[in-house]
């Protein structure tokens, strides 16, 4: 039986940092944490179960043709040669993660972002570029990238293959992982270490929840969902 939902429930309350502790605790100092020029477009905390998706640079030059040849190609661009075959097979809490191969293009936007969270995505991370940025923060969606990019994929970029292990930010990316992602960036835990890392990551929470709440106390602040 699949697990996923059951760790999408046990990391829903932690945050990047405990996550971290959890990892350090499984004596992984070395791994998890994604480097931290990606960072999210707007401070939320997401949980979900990494899909992995990479994209390489396209090797062809783009034919000389009119605009409305253009048009077509572009068409023609977008359905064979860049596409994103995850959409088809969306899982609830699925949570995206692409390789683009450091391409200066705006692979996320505020459309296919949009499509993604109507069918299950919580959330993306790239290590590239997002681009109609006012719109995807307009919209809420969860995008953690590296840059962002006003250009579009024909000519730039191709889809190269799905739920394969992918490197993003100095750290393999497998679907299956849990990624864990906020204000802090993104973790990113084996799914064999999950279990494990989530113990010890609540140890953590739980630890400073107390000694935040005592501060709390002491500053006579009423108490909130963090300290509790
Ligand atoms: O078309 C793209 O590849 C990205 C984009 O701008 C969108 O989805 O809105
Ligand atoms: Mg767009």
């Amino acid at each position: 039986m699949d697990d996923r939902d059951q760790l999408l429930e046990l990391y829903k309350d932690l945050r990047v940092a405990d996550v971290r502790d959890g990892m350090d605790w499984n004596m992984m100092h070395h791994y998890g944490s994604v480097h931290y020029e990606i960072r999210p477009l707007f401070r939320t905390r997401v949980v979900g179960i990494a899909r992995t998706a990479r994209y390489v640079p396209y090797e062809e030059a783009v034919p000389k043709m009119t605009s409305e040849e253009y048009t077509k190609w572009v068409k023609w661009y977008y359905k064979e040669v860049c596409y994103d075959p995850w959409h088809k097979s969306i899982t609830k809490g699925d949570f995206m993660i692409i390789d683009q191969s450091g391409v200066d293009v705006g692979i996320l936007g505020s459309n296919n972002t949009l499509a993604g969270i109507r069918d299950g995505i919580v959330g993306y991370v790239t290590n590239g570029g997002v681009r109609d940025t006012d719109e995807v923060i307009m919209q809420g969606v969860p995008v953690w990238s590296k840059f962002v990019s006003q250009k579009m994929d024909q000519g730039r970029i191709r889809f190269d293959s799905l739920d394969v292990p992918v490197n993003i930010g100095g750290v393999v990316v497998n679907t299956g992982d849990v990624v864990v992602a906020d204000g802090d960036g993104v973790i990113v835990v084996p799914r064999k270490l999950a279990y494990e890392v989530a113990k010890y990551a609540h140890q953590e929470l739980k630890n400073d929840k107390a000694g935040r709440r005592k501060i709390y106390e002491q500053l006579g602040w009423e108490l909130d969902s963090t300290v509790v």
